[in-house]
């Protein structure tokens, strides 16, 4: 639904160049939830702000629903109008909301149908309706400096949604939320996500929200995306920069004549005595370091650090008995693989 490619993003100002974005390829398939997460300054609000030409790359194309955004002329307020029609196919929600205080929650939601041109009418019955749909319809006539921050996201959302996109792009729109109410923003999106099949494509430093709600995520530092792919099968993935950040579990070896595993459990794996039957077959004891149980992606996963007694070459049966039960088994500090993109065959159009 979203491919970029090649997507570079250079600012010149006062002679120095600085490189926002070096080459950026991510695929966002269709009805999915997209995380793109990163520390300040990866270049993350800029990636979302090329995808609806809100700036316009230096070079690399951005294709939104099979149709090449970059190939239309202009960008920001000056975008020609085969443009503007195609970002009406893109909503977008924003970390301070963007609201106007001088409206009504109603007002707000119908400014972007006004903008459209519908009737007046037409134009209260479309936003009550978009705020029934994310539960603030008895709001309508409050002003936004009555709301907290999660309705006012609400009605952010509501007014992205005005155009009836295919696409929500969401810029930090839980950073401001304290965790309570971010969780609740993102069971919103979620639930818009499955019930109106909207693709979501959203920029993050929280891991908590990529392990919530992101069926996939991509991993950004220094305007590049060092790894990408399905969350779940990132998890299962050894060497996953994502997959450490998402459950990292701590604890180092008690002593020099030991070895330490980390095991990823996922998919059916998650619910067996593995631990158990390891230390029954193997006679032997199995020290917990740390471990970390949640769901990403929907799923149950869990992660766990183990000491084994001995040195790793005295524990190949036991390393192999957890691999044979379908677990992702790595070593810590031995031979990590570099960067990993783990991305799923493209099978939809325009995914
Ligand atoms: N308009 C601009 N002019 C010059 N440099 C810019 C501009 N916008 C962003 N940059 C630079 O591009 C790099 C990426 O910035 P960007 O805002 O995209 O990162 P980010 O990951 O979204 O970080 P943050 O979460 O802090 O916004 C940074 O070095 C930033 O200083």
């Amino acid at each position: 639904m979203i491919t970029t490619t090649g997507l570079t993003k250079v600012y010149r100002s006062r002679g120095r160049e600085v490189t926002a974005l070096d080459g950026v390829g991510i695929h966002v398939r269709p009805g999915e939830v997209y995380g793109v997460i990163g520390r300040s300054g990866a270049g993350k609000s800029t990636l979302i702000r090329c995808i609806n030409l809100l700036e316009r790359p230096t070079s690399g194309t951005v294709t939104v629903d099979g149709q090449d955004l970059t190939a239309l002329a202009g960008r920001g307020n000056r975008a020609a109008r085969p443009l503007r029609l195609a970002r009406g196919g893109i909503g977008m929600i924003f970390q301070h909301f963007n609201l106007l205080s001088s409206r009504t929650v109603q007002g707000n939601v119908e400014l972007p149908l006004e903008i459209l041109g519908l009737g007046r009418r037409e134009r209260a019955r479309k936003a009550l309706d978009l705020l029934d749909l994310v539960g603030l319809a008895d709001h309508a006539r409050a002003y936004p400096s009555r709301l907290s921050g999660g309705q006012k996201q609400r009605v952010g959302i509501a007014r992205a949604l005005a155009g009836d996109p295919k696409v929500l792009l969401s810029d930090e729109a839980t950073s401001a939320l304290d965790p309570e109410t971010t969780r609740s923003v993102l069971r919103l999106l979620r639930d818009l996500n499955r019930q109106l099949g909207l693709t979501v494509l959203l920029i993050t430093h929280e891991m908590d929200v990529v392990k919530s709600v992101c069926d996939s995520a991509a991993l950004m530092e220094k305007g590049r995306v060092v790894e990408s792919g399905v969350v779940s099968d990132l998890l299962a993935t050894p060497g996953s920069r994502l997959a450490r950040e998402l459950f990292p579990v701590g604890g180092g070896a008690s002593g020099a004549d030991r070895t330490v595993v980390d095991i990823t459990f996922h998919g059916e794996s998650a619910d067996r005595p593995v631990i158990s039957r390891l230390s029954r077959t193997h006679d032997v004891d199995v020290s917990i370091l740390g471990a970390a149980m949640d769901t990403a992606g929907g799923r149950q996963v869990g992660r766990m650090r183990i000491e084994l007694p001995g040195r790793p070459e005295e524990n190949d049966a036991a390393i192999g008995f957890l691999r044979e039960q379908g677990l992702t088994v790595e070593l810590p500090g031995r031979g990590t693989p570099g960067p990993v993109a783990v991305e799923r065959e493209l099978t939809e159009e325009g995914a």
